[in-house]
């Protein structure tokens, strides 16, 4: 995240799609950027896309982290959490097809809360291949009821079907991370009011103590 200088328009944010392999995580970059689906992809690389974007008439170059195949504990776990303390925002992604990546979806949000030691950190979760109905392993209310607990949004979509639900998704996250900026500022605002008015006050007690003698 980053100030714009005098307007203090956030024009910068970074963020992170997480979720087990296979989920649609790749899929979901390219519709974001291209608006194109792309059937296979390279799943071995980690890759950093970067795109500007309009989101309620604000311009944003965004940096959108495509993680590999990660999951929260063993080996890949150092290298998740550099990447969770990289990013601003987080989009946490599940398959309607695959339990286990629904199951791993609270322990990446528990992750995303340790490391970034507090709570409120902006938070989008994506159930995706929605086309795949035969398929289905997750009900939609399980979704929303997991999201509605680790008070996230939460999106049900297909990647493969439907480019403006995509687009709606990254929005949304780009919005709450934007939120969180301008609530940073206002408490960085305050902090330094604060700190202007014990130095003031300080000052006026020196001179007065300075006065008696
Ligand atoms: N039917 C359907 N298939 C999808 C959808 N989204 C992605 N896929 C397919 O799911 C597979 C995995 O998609 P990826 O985007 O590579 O998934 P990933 O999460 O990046 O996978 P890893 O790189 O292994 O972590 C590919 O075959 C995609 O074509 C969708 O909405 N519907």
């Amino acid at each position: 995240m980053t100030d714009s200088g005098p307007s203090r328009k956030m024009s910068r944010a970074k963020l992170v799609i997480l979720g087990r392999d296979n989920c649609g995580k790749t899929a979901l970059c390219v519709r974001f950027i291209t608006k194109r689906f792309i059937g296979e992809y390279d799943h071995k690389k980690e890759v950093t896309y970067r795109c500007r974007k309009t989101v309620d008439k604000e311009t944003i170059d965004l940096e959108i982290l495509d993680t590999a195949n990660k999951e929260c504990v063993g080996s890949a776990a150092p290298s998740l959490e550099s990447s969770i303390k990289w990013g601003d925002g987080f989009l946490i992604m599940y398959s309607i097809t695959d339990r286990s990546s629904f199951e791993s979806v609270s322990h990446l949000k528990r992750l995303i809360d340790h490391v970034k030691q507090t709570l409120g950190i902006p938070t989008v979760i994506v159930a995706n291949k929605c086309d795949m109905e035969n398929g289905r392993v997750v009900r939609t209310e399980e979704g929303k009821a997991l999201a509605s607990d680790l008070r996230c949004s939460f999106f049900e979509l297909s990647v493969a079907e439907c480019s403006v639900a995509v687009e709606l998704a990254v929005e949304k996250l780009v919005r709450e991370v934007r939120l969180e900026y301008q609530r940073h500022l206002l408490a960085m605002d305050k902090r330094s009011r604060m700190l202007q008015m014990r130095h003031a006050l300080s000052r006026k007690l020196t001179r007065s103590k300075t006065m008696q003698w």
